[in-house]
């Protein structure tokens, strides 16, 4: 394990600390560690000590009485039960003392004093009824106030949420940190933080009765003080060796291992609907497969356990005496019986158990774990179950491939013969018997109302979706005739709701035509290819602005932890950790440039020969607009690909067209050539003179 510490020095006013930097398996520790001698660290200023008592406590009494009025009998019965709660081992010990003190009285002398060992007993029963009364109690008040008190802050939080402007929702931190108690039960709340208080007013209630038991009650047995200070000194070790794992100072642990990261970045893209139009339609399967099997092998003998078990594990030596060190109560009363078994007492051995007890509390956390054993069986045969079962498919794939059946030729014809199709699980046919025909090397513009369909059409080309009923014909065999895949060989497609993988821009343009073969030997044609194709969907100025060129990931994947000191951390800090996640932001023209990079990529290869773009200009401006026009129309007019172009905004673009289809409320209404459609003078020029005027209106004001 190759470990790595770098020290940048910073300092603060009088204070010293740098960040440390530490590799352990695929992450990457970052944690700001004060240097500050001992002196400068516990100086004591009791003015700003007083200071932020008195600070502390405003803000916790208050935060106390709102928490109180949701319902003070409910919240009274509470905090007794925490308090309570924090005393319960205490009187524990003292209850087995005593018990096990007069058994020792009975088995030194003979006879035992029934009366005291009846009494203790009774005493002992009575308190545990109290005990898991209110118990019970506490567990039925717990639910109602938990909502009451997380409602309470939410209500407001949610108000002040609304009121925010957009500017101030842009300030992430802000938004972030309202949106952060906004989540619900299961998230940060004000009810966890209460209960977390609560929680520290326990431990302290405990330790201070454990301490004072065990010096009180201890004190008076041979040897007692020494039993005592060994016992804390084992709780301080056991605190210490904690504080080595989780150090107590600002942290933040992301995933720096490359592999590690493309992992889960292709299980991002598999998993994530958003990416499965592109996925299915570029025919990418095989290559994220490649991609993940690879990456698997690099990462095989590098661990991805969470930092602190790996630190828990580094150092075999502290770990040896820090488990020795919990056996010295139980040695050191085995050694005082050996020396002098008359000063022998049960009730001390009971004690030495007593301090075992966090022993049995990691046993008993194995036994009990937050998901019971019959769930992880389940879990397991469901893994088997999807393991050995094929992917449920809706769709019969077909037997020809399109690449040999095709004719010679560098476009595709289409037919659809009354075509109506509904979504899955819907009744509603959103395309209602539709009829055309396109010829190969055609431009053909698909226009119509929001909702009409177009979007709908465009999909069923590639074969995304199967059809209801009547035909689509692909260069006369019915669609669902060839293999999917390889029709899809022969597409190129660039969907409304383009996607934008979490790799780097290079990987996101090369993924656009994986079939052609991706030949790593040859990486500079691939990448002088992948430049070409940016430079064609107008992303170079976008690419350019990138640290790391065509290599910069624009939404990486990270996975990153940070502890709650690190919200105190130095500028330094922050800044690290704010770098480590961060997404490019780009405007909405500039990643659809990026994705029409992708489809000129693929539209490039010569065994395309349907490009199909639905609203590939919404982001772009005017002059861009224009230019990915002529660009298209290129791959139609000089090399004979089919185009089929789905838009709102026409009138350059459907002068140009061989076929312009009118869709409406999902049926084909008009179809023909501009001047044609002008003539109907219905849906068509309807739309068009809509458009028309609205830009002559523009051109007057
Ligand atoms: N995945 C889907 N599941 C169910 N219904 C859908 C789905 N996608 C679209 N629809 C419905 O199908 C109808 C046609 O939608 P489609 O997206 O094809 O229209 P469009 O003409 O492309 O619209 P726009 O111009 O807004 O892009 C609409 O009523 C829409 O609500």
């Amino acid at each position: 394990m190759d470990s790595k510490s770098s020290q940048e020095e910073k300092n603060a006013g009088t204070s010293k600390s740098s960040l440390q930097f530490e590799q352990l398996g695929v992450w990457t520790v970052m944690e700001e560690v004060n240097h500050d001698n001992l002196w400068i660290r516990f100086q004591w200023n009791p003015r700003d000590w007083i200071k932020e008592v008195i600070r502390a406590s405003s803000i916790l009494y208050r935060f106390a009485l709102d928490c109180y009025a949701v319902s003070p009998w409910r919240m009274s019965i509470y905090i007794m039960f925490q308090v309570w709660s924090g005393l319960t081992t205490s009187i524990n010990m003292y209850f087995t003392g005593k018990v096990l003190n007069s058994m020792q009285d009975a088995l030194s002398t003979g006879s035992l004093d029934g009366r005291i060992l009846f009494q203790t007993i009774m005493l002992r029963i009575s308190l545990r009824c109290i005990e898991s009364g209110l118990h019970h109690l506490n567990h039925s008040i717990r639910n109602g106030l938990s909502t009451r008190v997380r409602t309470l802050f939410e209500r407001s939080l949610l108000t002040s949420n609304l009121r925010l402007d957009l500017s101030s929702c842009e300030e992430k931190d802000t938004f972030d940190k309202y949106n952060k108690y906004l989540k619900g039960k299961y998230f940060p709340n004000a009810w966890k933080t209460f209960t977390q208080i609560i929680g520290r007013l326990q431990l302290y209630t405990s330790a201070i009765s454990q301490l004072t038991f065990l010096f009180g009650v201890l004190g008076s047995h041979p040897g007692g003080y020494w039993f005592s200070l060994i016992c804390l000194v084992n709780a301080f070790s056991a605190a210490g060796w904690h504080g080595r794992i989780y150090k107590n100072c600002p942290t933040y642990v992301w995933d720096s291992n490359p592999y590690f990261r493309r992992i889960r970045a292709v299980m991002q893209i598999a998993t994530d609907l958003k990416h499965r139009m592109e996925m299915i339609s570029d025919g990418i399967s095989n290559y994220l497969e490649k991609e993940w099997l690879k990456a698997s092998e690099n990462l095989v003998d590098v661990s991805d356990d969470y930092y602190t078990s790996q630190r828990d594990e580094k150092s075999l030596i502290s770990s040896i005496i820090q488990r020795l060190i919990g056996d010295l109560p139980l040695m050191f009363y085995t050694f005082q019986v050996y020396l002098s078994p008359k000063a022998f007492s049960l009730s001390a051995v009971a004690l030495t158990q007593q301090a075992s007890e966090t022993l049995t509390g990691v046993v008993w956390r194995a036994l009990n774990p937050s998901s019971p054993f019959s769930g992880l069986v389940r879990q397991a045969e469901e893994l088997y179950t999807l393991q050995d079962s094929d992917p449920l498919l809706t769709m019969m794939d077909g037997t020809l491939d399109y690449a040999e059946y095709a004719p010679k030729a560098n476009g595709m014809d289409i037919a659809f013969e009354n075509v109506s199709f509904s979504y899955p699980k819907k009744t509603e046919n959103v395309i209602r018997d539709v009829s055309f025909t396109i010829k190969q090397g055609q431009i053909v513009v698909i226009v119509g109302l929001n909702g009409s369909g177009k979007s709908t059409l465009f999909k069923l080309i590639n074969r995304l979706y199967d059809i209801k009923s009547g035909t689509v014909f692909i260069d006369s065999h019915p669609i669902a005739s060839y293999m999917a895949k390889t029709l899809r060989k022969a597409t190129a497609m660039h969907y409304q709701t383009y996607t934008h993988y979490p790799l780097s821009i290079y990987e996101n343009i090369l993924l656009g035509n994986v079939d052609d073969g991706i030949n790593m030997e040859n990486e500079q044609a691939l990448r002088d290819s992948v430049k070409e194709a940016i430079e064609m969907g107008g992303a170079e100025e976008v690419m350019e602005k990138q640290p790391a060129g065509m290599d910069s990931v624009l939404k990486p994947n990270v996975l990153s932890t940070r502890n709650h000191k690190s919200e105190e951390g130095g500028p330094e800090f922050k800044a690290k950790m704010a770098e480590i996640g961060k997404s490019t932001e780009l405007s909405a023209g500039q990643w659809q440039r990026l994705a029409l990079a992708r489809l000129f990529y693929r539209a490039k290869s010569k065994r395309v020969r349907l490009v199909a773009v639905d609203e590939p200009s919404a982001s772009l401006d005017p002059k861009m607009e224009y230019a990915l026009f002529e660009r298209l129309r290129s791959l139609s007019s000089i090399q004979g690909k089919t185009l089929i172009y789905v838009t709102h905004r026409f009138g350059y673009l459907t002068k140009r067209a061989d076929l312009i289809l009118v869709m409406r409320e999902g049926q084909l209404v008009e179809q023909g050539r501009h001047s044609d459609l002008l003539k109907l003078n219905g849906e068509y020029a309807n739309l068009y003179n809509l458009q028309a005027e609205a830009f002559m209106s523009d051109e007057l004001e």
